[in-house]
């Protein structure tokens, strides 16, 4: 409850200079979609920590703290688990390292879906308690009703659509959506729902291309794609699943370097010279000055 974050948030305590720019909005992001920048797609990728923000954020249009932290920075085995402590105390922190991005958290598993009273109250202590501009939930006809309500007071929603992680015992896996008529019918319907719920943009995660272009062009708010499809208005992926830091990866994603194998390189050297007394050196060691 007594999480600190900078008031103004357009600027950032994690950045030492001034802020060169001014921090997106939410209604500048939804905007996108019409102004004629259809032809540059929006960036976005995930950041947990302050220090990754920091980087990340001058490259992207808007940074979501996902709850995807689960398996990436905790090790579980699924998004479940996942709290709203854990949510709120990553978002803070990823404010604190950008001012220039629109940061999204993940609403958490078990935290929104019961109502959209107890949807407000989560997303109310994300936003007063990180700083973070808007709130994502997953869900589409069924998750509506919370949107409009989240909406018409003030909380910017970002819906997720398609393969939604946190319904995995109920999809039976992370397998692509929409392969079948009644799924395609599906998914456009809670595109439909949620765009007419209020909602700024929507995540559409693992669904067949054909039907991630339809959803894009059916609906007028920024669709951010991740295993969806090229004409999608914006692209999303995890950081650590792109930096090659994350060991199982799913089919969608390109891998732009591997991390894990430069850190395991370092690790190894810094190993050696410890055990051969090669580290520390004297530029490394405190000495009386001569
Ligand atoms: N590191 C990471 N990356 C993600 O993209 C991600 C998470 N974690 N956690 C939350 C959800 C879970 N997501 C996932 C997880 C696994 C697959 C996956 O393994 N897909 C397989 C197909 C699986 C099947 O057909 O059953 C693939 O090869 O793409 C896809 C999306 C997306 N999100
Ligand atoms: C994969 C993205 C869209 C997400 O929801 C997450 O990182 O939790
Ligand atoms: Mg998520």
């Amino acid at each position: 409850m007594s999480t600190t974050f900078t008031l103004d948030t357009s600027t950032s305590r994690a950045n030492p200079t001034p802020a060169p720019m001014k921090r997106l909005t939410v209604p500048a992001i939804q905007r996108r979609k019409f102004e004629g920048k259809t032809e540059e797609p929006l960036v976005m990728l995930t950041a947990y920590t302050a220090r990754m923000a920091q980087i990340l954020d001058p490259h992207c249009d808007m940074l979501l703290v996902g709850d995807s932290l689960g398996q990436v920075i905790y090790g579980l085995p699924s998004t479940l688990p996942v709290t709203l402590d854990m949510m709120i105390a990553h978002g803070a922190a990823v404010v604190r390292g950008s001012y220039h991005s629109v940061v999204v958290v993940d609403m958490p598993f078990g935290a929104y879906e019961a109502s959209p009273q107890q949807a407000f109250a989560a997303a109310s202590r994300i936003l007063a308690e990180t700083g973070a501009a808007a709130v994502k939930l997953e869900g589409g006809q069924a998750m509506a009703e919370t949107i409009a309500f989240l909406s018409q007071r003030g909380i910017p929603v970002m819906a997720h659509i398609g393969l939604t992680p946190q319904a995995v015992n109920a999809l039976g896996g992370y397998g692509a959506r929409g392969k079948s008529q009644q799924e395609h019918a599906r998914i456009m319907a809670d595109a439909r729902a949620i765009a007419d719920a209020g909602a700024f943009a929507a995540v559409l995660e693992g669904v067949m291309e054909e039907l991630a272009n339809a959803v894009t062009h059916s609906i007028d708010i920024p669709v951010i794609g991740i295993g969806a499809s090229a004409q999608c208005d914006g692209q999303v992926l995890v950081i650590d699943d792109m930096l090659g830091m994350f060991d199982r990866v799913p089919r969608f994603v390109k891998r732009y370097e591997n991390l894990a194998e430069t850190i395991e390189c370092a690790v190894k050297n810094y190993a050696a010279d410890v055990r051969s007394r090669d580290f520390p050196t004297e530029d490394q060691v405190y000495r009386p000055k001569k």
